[in-house]
């Protein structure tokens, strides 16, 4: 049988098919400052990333719970894709690997998110956990790698997409800083051939910094799946405004 992707369905969004899914990260410390971004944010993305390693009380999961479910029904039905994201990939927090498995198990759990990140590289019995208990939830496991000082050779982007998909991510993710327009061709190149080599997940994939902006706005030509953009706040370096990004990306998409 021929390999197929399967796309990531997330109530009325589906990853994967069709146009670029526009994701925007919502950065607040604190509930009122979420409310607000999250009504900034109303009706220009498909997907909402609330990165929790901002939120004030991101080692309370009471506090955490209630606040995605205050999210969840501020955002009415928009998904909601919960992120740790720690230091060692560009975070904020700095949390060992039992308590950021308690923490992304608790988001899992919470019955607000659709879909949680997992930074793959962590310790793999704490992957798996959440990668169990997501599932058992009908959550969608976004894996995740960062590089802010480089972008590797071709082959290892494609090893360490292939090593998320194998550890049974819905969505595998990889962000790359370049040095050079080489390494954002090396980005889009890996994405390309996992694409189209080996790919049974959606992939979303972005070359950071300015450099790397044209793969932010270009990546679904060479089989990214969704890309992130920003209102008012970046969570990280050469997100484009998510108004900007849609219409960019609306031009691609009539021209493909
Ligand atoms: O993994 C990613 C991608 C990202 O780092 C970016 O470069 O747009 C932004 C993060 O908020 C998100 O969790």
């Amino acid at each position: 049988m021929g390999r197929t992707i399967t796309p990531v369905r997330v109530a009325d969004v589906t990853i994967g098919e069709g146009a670029p899914t526009i994701i925007v990260p919502v950065t607040g410390r604190t509930p009122e400052v979420l409310r607000e971004q999250v009504a900034a944010v109303a009706g220009r993305a498909d997907v909402v990333e609330w990165r929790v390693d901002f939120f004030h009380a991101a080692d309370d999961h009471d506090a955490v719970r209630a606040q995605s479910a205050a999210l969840a029904e501020q955002l009415q039905g928009t998904p909601l894709l919960a992120t740790c994201r720690t230091s060692d990939e560009g975070g904020e927090i700095e949390i060992d690997d039992d308590a950021y498995a308690d923490l992304t198990v608790a988001l899992a759990e919470s019955g607000s998110v659709h879909l949680v990140d997992v930074e793959y590289r962590r310790d793999r019995s704490a992957v798996e956990r959440i990668v169990a208990a997501a599932h058992a939830r009908g959550v969608a496991v976004v894996a995740s790698n960062h590089d802010f000082d480089g972008t590797p050779p071709k082959d290892e982007i494609v090893a360490r997409l292939r090593q998320m998909q194998d550890l049974g991510a819905d969505i595998c993710k990889i962000a790359v800083m370049p040095r050079s327009t080489g390494d954002v061709l090396t980005l889009l190149d890996a994405t390309r051939t996992m694409h189209e080599e080996y790919a049974e997940r959606p992939l979303i994939t972005m070359s950071m910094g300015g450099l790397g902006v044209v793969s932010r706005i270009a990546g679904q030509v060479f089989g990214s799946a969704a890309t992130f953009g920003m209102v008012g706040t970046a969570s990280a370096p050469g997100q484009i405004d998510a108004d900007e990004l849609r219409s960019v990306l609306e031009v691609l998409h009539r021209a493909g």
